[in-house]
């Protein structure tokens, strides 16, 4: 098994300038940069720069980027997902240069713009830029703490798979992820949140490379990224006019699958409500209404979120239609 780490992660105010030492000490010369129409601002360089619409609505062919030796991911979600996916396309390193701070795809090595996700090399280089990270907008910001509460019920379903199905475990994995989205949610409970933008951007690289260490995404996805990807497939199978992000999705399933484990485990009591009440003190969603969903989109996501891939979780074999809504309405997200 090959894993691959960051070689340099850069968390400052003015990163982004860095960007032409970071290529120089890797010895690459020709990026191609890939971004978004609200981010090419930051796009300073004396590079190719593309958009990464364009690059996922044709055929990718080797040979139209053959000059390239590496690609730059300066954005979003999106844009560093089509990045990573050029760059593991072409077979050349990636870097990552978010312009914020909404999920753990700045620094790991998962591709999720295509469906399923899957692994490929994480970025070569992370370059976080905190003065462009922290005027972004706000509800991104929010989004990213969905990602990182996620860890806590990522951990606990992978334990029990490993448990109830003999799944590879690694406790070290384990722990990291944890810990970080524990330090977050005690950081984000117990203080005005003025440095919450350097934790939250942190927590995500360091969430990013757990997932690196496992060679899988278990220390940071389980029954609660089951919800928000059947959220997503709701949304395409319905045409719903929705724009909740990927984050906030998470950390509203969050909330739910705590709860499921915390009726089976007396130790976790409180730890629904702790996460749920870490997620409003950041103004993230909660509720279905604020993430826009009607209650009956949260209660089929829910019924269906087990089948969505084989990765045993606190659903186990899934919820019924009167289970889902009990639990979406014993948490308050309906
Ligand atoms: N690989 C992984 O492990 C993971 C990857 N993902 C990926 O991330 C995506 C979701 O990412 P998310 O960031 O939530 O959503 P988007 O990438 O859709 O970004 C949301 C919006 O924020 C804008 N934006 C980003 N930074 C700034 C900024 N500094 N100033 C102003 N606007 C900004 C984007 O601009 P613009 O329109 O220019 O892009 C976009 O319009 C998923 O679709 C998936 O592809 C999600 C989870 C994990
Ligand atoms: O979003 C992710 C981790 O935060 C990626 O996980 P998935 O394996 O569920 O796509
Ligand atoms: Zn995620």
């Amino acid at each position: 098994m090959i894993i691959t780490t960051p070689r340099f992660t850069i968390i400052e105010d003015g990163a982004i300038n860095k960007l032409k030492d970071v290529l120089k000490k890797l010895n690459l010369k020709n990026p191609l940069v890939i971004t978004g129409k609200h981010t090419k601002k930051y796009c300073k360089f004396p590079y190719d720069i593309e958009y990464y619409d364009k690059i996922l609505s044709q055929t990718i062919k080797k040979q139209d980027y053959i000059q390239y030796d590496c690609i730059v991911g300066v954005g979003g979600g999106r844009a560093i997902d089509t990045g990573k996916y050029l760059a593991y396309k072409l077979g050349v390193p990636f870097i990552s240069v978010p312009t914020t701070a909404s999920n753990d795809g700045i620094a790991s090595p998962i591709v999720s713009i295509k469906k399923p996700s899957f692994m490929v090399e994480a970025p070569i280089a992370i370059i976080a830029d905190t003065e462009i990270i922290k005027k972004s907008p706000k509800r991104l910001l929010s989004a990213g703490m969905g990602d990182i509460v996620s860890n806590i019920t990522a951990v606990l379903d992978w334990k029990l798979a490993y448990k109830e199905k003999g799944e590879r475990y690694s406790e070290s994995s384990a722990i990291f992820s944890k810990t970080i989205a524990k330090e977050l949610i005690n950081y984000v409970l117990n203080s005005d949140l003025s440095e919450y933008t350097n934790k939250l951007v942190k927590a995500l690289v360091g969430s990013g490379i757990a997932i690196a260490i496992a060679n899988s995404s278990r220390p940071a996805s389980g029954s609660e990224h089951l919800f928000s990807h059947a959220l997503d497939m709701l949304k395409e199978k319905y045409n719903l006019n929705v724009n909740s992000l990927h984050g906030e999705q998470c950390g509203v399933g969050t909330i739910m699958m705590s709860y499921l484990h915390e009726k089976e485990n007396k130790k976790l009591s409180g730890l629904s409500t702790k996460i749920k009440e870490s997620l409003k003190k950041v103004n993230a969603p909660t509720t279905s209404k604020e993430l826009g969903f009607d209650e009956d989109i949260i209660i089929e996501a829910l019924t269906i979120a087990h089948k969505i891939r084989n990765r045993w979780t606190i659903l186990r074999d899934g919820l019924n239609r009167e289970e889902a809504k009990k639990l979406a309405e014993e948490t308050g997200v309906i």
